[in-house]
């Protein structure tokens, strides 16, 4: 069963959420069912690199990452497009674990797959209004109560924060789901500048605009707020 791959990178560090800093690779899945105004990987679903998909097998992915990465890397990071729109990932999934992999996935909570059961970090991120996007609640109660019944692997929620709406969006999230682990993560609305000298000094701020309001904030108490780590490193540079 071949899966529709956009790229595969790394090792790396994973820059966002529940896993921030570990070493990891990417492989990264072609085709979204959102298209959020802010979206980071529009090439995944935007048609603008259809040529560059490649269809591949669970081994074939398995050569390539180890083309990039070597013997170096234990932990692989799937993410897209939404990955979760693949109902055959899961030969990939177990194939990683037979080689002794962990694995993670990134992916919105907008469809549940069976094989989410395996992932070993699963980071849903559900979109806020500023990305145009709504939220199936029915679907993101079955995906998280179907998570929380699992006996092995972490999960947890990240909401990205581009405006106030974001925030309110995100205490509904945290007061919804209480019990699940709640990231913060700062919007980047500057997808072009690639020059990290530029980009550092724009994005610390907006990350310390996001920390000083949830600080003063009386229901988002039990949370994290991240900045994405590999843009302080390397700005909008894709393969990072
Ligand atoms: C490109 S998405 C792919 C996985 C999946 N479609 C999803 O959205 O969760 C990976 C992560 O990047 C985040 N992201 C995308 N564009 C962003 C931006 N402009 N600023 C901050 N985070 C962004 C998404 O919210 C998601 O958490
Ligand atoms: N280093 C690094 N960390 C990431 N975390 C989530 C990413 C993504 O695009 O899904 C990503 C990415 O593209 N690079
Ligand atoms: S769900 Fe993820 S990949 Fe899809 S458009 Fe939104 S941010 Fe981009
Ligand atoms: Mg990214």
């Amino acid at each position: 069963m071949t899966i529709p791959v956009m790229e595969i990178f790394g090792p790396t560090i994973q820059g966002e959420g529940m896993v921030i800093g570990r070493k990891t690779m990417f492989v990264r899945t072609a085709g979204c069912d959102y298209s959020c105004s802010w979206c980071d990987s529009k090439f995944t679903w935007d048609g603008s690199e259809k040529d560059a998909i490649r269809k591949m097998e669970p081994e074939e992915i398995f050569e390539a990452l180890k083309e990039a990465g070597g013997e170096n890397f234990g932990h692989v990071t799937i993410s897209g497009g939404n990955p979760a729109l693949l109902a055959r990932l899961d030969g990939l999934v177990d194939l990683l674990h037979e080689h002794g992999m962990k694995v993670a996935l990134e992916t919105q909570g907008s469809k549940w797959q069976d094989w989410f059961i395996h992932i070993d970090d699963l980071t849903l991120s559900p979109k806020p209004p500023s990305s145009g996007m709504k939220t199936d609640f029915s679907v993101l109660d079955f995906i998280i109560d179907s998570l929380q019944r699992k006996q092995k692997g972490e999960f947890s929620l990240k909401v990205v924060i581009f405006e106030e709406a974001d925030l309110e969006y995100a205490q509904h999230i945290h007061q919804r789901y209480p019990d699940v682990e709640l990231f913060l993560q700062v919007g980047n609305d500057d997808l072009e500048t690639v020059e990290e000298q530029e980009f550092l000094p724009y994005s610390l701020r907006r990350y310390e605009r996001l920390i000083d309001r949830v600080m003063e904030d009386d229901i988002l108490k039990d949370v994290r707020v991240l900045p994405q780590l590999h843009t302080y490193l390397w700005g909008n540079k894709r393969g990072v």
